[in-house]
């Protein structure tokens, strides 16, 4: 049987669309338009290609949204002094400053700068922090948008062995928290794997739930993965002008239960996921 495919559009336009939603009943009942802020720092085609397509899918929701555009070269201090107007600054409920920044631009100080109460994408440490232990928090975008497909296509990951490859702070480190939390969509059993790792494709072999988030294309080959696995490829890579994911897409699908494929899997989900935190950012500051 050929594996299903997870489209990530179809689940993201219907993620987008109870944005949408929620966004005109916000403003119907006299809250708030929600806005986000997207930074933008240089010229890296890939991510002007993502921030603009984050701003398009926040005016079909509805939502107002600016990109702040700086030079490659603009000095840390500058692009802090701009966080702290955004902060400061009542239109915007969501803040994003969008990776990677230029080499003279500590990312980890830029992301902190961020108000919490702002940090829709989840990358601050007190997201991550307050996550890690279970409260209530702006989920980061990618692992939250992993979760959503498997519980919107029917795979609970409850009780699972999901083997994570890849252990950045933006995918692998936070969905493995995500993932083995005490709430829906978590209880999964997760082991993560890195480079150091020994006897790889032995550990990946015993995953019910395969995710593939190292950013090396095509790494994960047929031999790496059980027959029957659920295979996530988070990866995102440009060859000959080609977008590839982690994962040997039609060998690994010809042995798996279900794949997501790249283009059209994670990627769009990580921009809903984006929005959804929007909102919530609006909805909590109209409840202050
Ligand atoms: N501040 C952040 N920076 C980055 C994040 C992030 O979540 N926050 N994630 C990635 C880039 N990213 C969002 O910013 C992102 C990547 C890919 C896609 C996407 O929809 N990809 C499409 C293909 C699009 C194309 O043609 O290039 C797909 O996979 O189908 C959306 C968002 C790093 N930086």
């Amino acid at each position: 049987m050929p594996a299903r495919i997870l489209n990530g559009n179809e689940i993201a336009a219907e993620l987008r669309a109870e944005v949408a939603e929620g966004v005109a009943q916000l403003t119907a009942s006299g809250g708030p338009q929600p806005g986000l802020a997207a930074v933008l720092v240089g010229d890296d085609a890939a991510s002007a290609v993502y921030v603009r397509n984050k701003g398009r899918a926040c005016a079909e929701a509805g939502m107002h949204s600016e990109t702040f555009h700086l030079p490659v070269d603009t000095p840390h201090d500058v692009l802090l002094s701009l966080i702290d107007r955004l902060n400061a600054d009542d239109r915007f409920h969501g803040i994003l400053v969008q990776l990677p920044l230029p080499a003279q631009i500590d990312e980890a100080t830029a992301i902190e700068r961020i108000a919490p109460a702002k940090d829709v994408d989840g990358l601050h440490p007190v997201s991550q922090g307050k996550m890690l232990q279970g409260e209530p928090t702006y989920l980061p975008c990618t692992p939250s948008g992993v979760q959503q497909v498997l519980l919107r296509s029917g795979y609970d990951p409850a009780g699972q062995h999901v083997v994570i490859v890849g252990r950045s702070n933006i995918v692998g480190k936070p969905l493995a928290a995500l993932l083995m939390q005490r709430s829906i969509g978590g209880n999964a059993t997760v082991t993560v794997c890195h480079t150091r790792t020994r006897n790889l494709s032995d550990i990946t072999r015993q995953a019910d739930i395969l995710v593939a988030a190292m950013g090396v294309p095509g790494a994960i080959t047929a031999d790496m993965v059980r027959d029957g696995a659920v295979v996530i490829d988070v990866g995102i890579n440009r060859v000959d002008d080609r977008l590839v994911g982690d994962v040997d897409f039609d060998a690994v699908a010809a042995k798996s239960e279900a794949i997501t494929p790249v283009p059209g899997g994670i990627g769009p989900m990580t921009i809903a996921m984006l929005l959804s935190n929007t909102l919530d950012a609006a909805r909590r500051y109209s409840s202050k």
